[in-house]
């Protein structure tokens, strides 16, 4: 068995994901996703980049359900959760109860604690999400979205708003919360870096389709100092047209 029909037997399980021939109109404009094509294993981790306007966002969002198909097919699994770059909290709720909003059963608060707990905010359980730094509200953002339990993460820029030390800091914790769930992910990312430091795979989109797919089989925990490191990032960068004109 070849590996797209791996990952096709196995979206049959609601387990991969699988783009297949999507394309996304808004009214009558060009497409911009065109007849588009991804297969995610399941606890792979693919960061998404691509030029501003490219389609990324777009190409989330269907994922999510959010934005309708205009063609083509999408299999996900049925657990999903996304992180935006913005914490999207209700600022009249605690953290602790915007973390499990929506969820039915007992023991809320306890289930709340534990996964908060995990993102290194325990200690602001019971704060409103108006006096949160930004690097806090993205680890309650990310709380809510574990909480869940998702077979299927998907990370729309979640760090793009914060310093560079707190970028590189929550890096770690995605990395670290991903090798304990084991979901899959999709990390949309302007950071070539970032991308490097997490992800299995880098996928580029240009015109509305993957344009570039390039593994990423660097070990785990990664350094920057890694001699492949510069290798991969200037491929990366050659397909975003950064040295073009
Ligand atoms: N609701 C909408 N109505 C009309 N056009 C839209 C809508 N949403 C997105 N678009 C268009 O689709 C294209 C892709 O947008 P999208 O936000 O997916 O790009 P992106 O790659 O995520 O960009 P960025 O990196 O700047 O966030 C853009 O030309 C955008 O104007």
């Amino acid at each position: 068995m070849n590996a797209v029909s791996q990952v096709v037997a196995l979206s049959q399980r609601n387990e991969a994901i699988v783009v297949d021939g999507l394309t996304r109109r808004f009214g009558n404009g060009p497409a911009v996703l065109d007849q588009l094509n991804l297969a995610i294993a399941p606890g792979e981790f693919v960061a998404l980049l691509g030029r501003s306007g490219s389609g990324k966002s777009t190409l989330l969002r269907t994922l999510a359900g959010l934005d309708p198909v205009t063609e083509g097919s999408v299999i996900r699994p049925r657990d999903v959760s996304v992180v935006f770059q913005e914490s999207r909290l209700l600022p009249w709720k605690r953290v602790w109860q915007n973390t499990v909003l929506g969820l039915p059963g007992a023991n809320q608060r306890a289930h709340a604690l534990s996964v908060l707990e995990e993102v290194g905010l325990g200690h602001r359980v019971d704060a409103w999400p108006l006096t949160l730094s930004g690097g806090e509200a993205q680890r309650a953002a990310l709380a809510r979205a574990l909480v869940r339990e998702p077979a299927f993460l998907m990370l729309d820029e979640p760090f793009a708003a914060l310093d560079a030390l707190t970028r590189l800091k929550m890096q770690k914790l995605i990395s670290e919360l991903w090798g304990r769930h084991r979901c899959s992910v999709l990390l949309v990312t302007h950071d070539v870096d970032e991308a490097l430091m997490l992800a299995d795979r880098a996928v580029v989109m240009e015109h509305g389709q993957i344009h570039t797919d390039l593994p990423i089989p660097m070990d785990r925990p990664r350094r920057h100092t890694d001699p492949r490191f510069e290798h991969l990032r200037r491929v990366l960068l050659e397909s975003l047209g950064v040295y073009d004109d």
